[in-house]
């Protein structure tokens, strides 16, 4: 599978890893950091195929690559345990009692009628030894779900300097086959355990919370509306499901619709959906500018990662449970966020964002006490 240091062969530049199967990309024929210039570029065919990662804010710099190929195998990438790393140093940004100051002002502004919903996400910068190898890492974080979810993406062949971004994101933003659209949001979210009986009656407990639903449902309302006026038929369940990844119980629903305009593409139907409220908020565009204004730029964390070939199919996952690496594969940035609403609890806000750190900190064999 995943080869990024192969020697004499073009080295791979992209990963995605899912249940149903896995697309590697290997070497680099473009590199684009305007995501809109990339989606004109395949919507014209100039290029064949677009890889990589979206930002948060399309306006911020992207990732994405036209590989040498694109090669699609029907499983997912084979997970294997990590290799244990130690941490050399490790900072928060903010910290825990900040974050929840940020989300107590967020629960505010809701309560002033400013939001209706907003994302606050926090990020952690770890130095490690040894450095990261990112094959054993995409192998790690396929292992740590039960789906087989990882990916990896060249920020450096993409943009000309720059590591890894990697991660196993369980949220598909949308998936395009033909005329046929999915989207499979995931919002609301209780920490797992590893007593079987405490674990599943988190499972239920989120199942059944008003606040869970209605952070969900801002997610589902979203997508309808901006997916409707494309579609000539759209179906959306009543109520969400329970998924769970090895550290988290989400609400999901799975979303499907037919495309009026087939000739839309996986890339522009990425474009027009992300950032969606399970990464940013609603009203869509105050939520970005209150994102903006607390935590500064987000760069890819909360944007898309995806491919894309000439027929226009492909699919995209929403930028969650990652990290950023450095060149030097030493130093990384991982982040977690999550969903506040009018009835959040700003302690348990700031517990969710720590077992979502999880996801990273288990594949890189990082015991972490005190929590992060
Ligand atoms: C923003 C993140 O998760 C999103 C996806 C699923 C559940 C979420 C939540 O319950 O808040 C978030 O909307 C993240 O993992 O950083």
């Amino acid at each position: 599978m995943a080869n990024p240091d192969a020697d004499g062969a073009d080295p791979d530049v992209f990963i995605l890893s899912r249940p149903t199967g896995s697309v590697v990309a290997n070497g680099v024929r473009r590199g684009f950091v305007d995501a809109r210039a990339a989606a004109e570029a395949l919507r014209t065919g100039a290029v064949d195929a677009v890889v990589g990662a979206i930002p948060f804010d399309v306006d911020d710099p992207a990732a994405l690559i036209t590989p040498g190929t694109l090669v699609h195998s029907a499983r997912p990438v084979a997970g294997s345990p990590g290799a244990p790393h130690q941490v050399l140093s490790m900072s928060l940004h903010p910290d825990q009692p900040t974050h929840r100051d940020r989300v107590e002002r967020a629960i505010k502004q809701i309560a002033d009628g400013e939001l209706d919903k907003v994302v606050l996400a926090r990020s952690v910068d770890v130095t490690l030894d040894p450095a990261v190898d990112v094959d054993d890492l995409i192998r790690a974080l396929a292992q740590g779900n039960s789906e087989g979810n990882a990916f990896g993406v060249d920020v450096g062949a993409a943009r000309g300097s720059g590591g890894w971004l990697v991660g196993a994101s369980p949220e598909l933003l949308v998936r395009k086959q033909g005329r046929t659209v999915t989207c499979h949001p995931y919002a609301g979210s209780a920490p797992r355990s590893a007593d079987p009986a405490t674990d599943r009656a988190a499972a239920d407990a989120l199942a059944a919370s008003a606040k869970d639903r209605t952070e969900h449902a801002f997610v589902v309302d979203y997508l309808r509306d901006r997916l409707t006026p494309h579609c000539v038929e759209i179906t959306v369940p009543p109520s969400p499901e329970l998924r769970s990844t090895g550290e988290i119980w989400h609400l999901a629903t799975p979303i499907h619709g037919t495309l009026r305009d087939e000739d839309m593409t996986a890339l522009d139907l990425a474009l027009l959906l992300s950032p969606t409220p399970a990464v940013c908020g609603t009203p869509s565009d105050l939520a970005a500018r209150f994102i903006r204004d607390v935590e500064g730029e987000r760069g890819l964390y909360g944007g898309a990662i995806g491919w894309c070939d000439g027929a226009g199919d492909g699919e995209w996952m929403v930028t969650i449970r990652c990290l950023e690496l450095t060149a030097d594969r030493r130093s990384l940035r991982t982040w977690a966020g999550g969903g506040i609403v009018a009835q959040s609890d700003p302690g348990a806000e700031v517990d969710e964002t720590t077992a979502k750190l999880r996801t990273v900190f288990n594949a890189l064999g990082i015991e972490t006490r005190p929590n992060p």
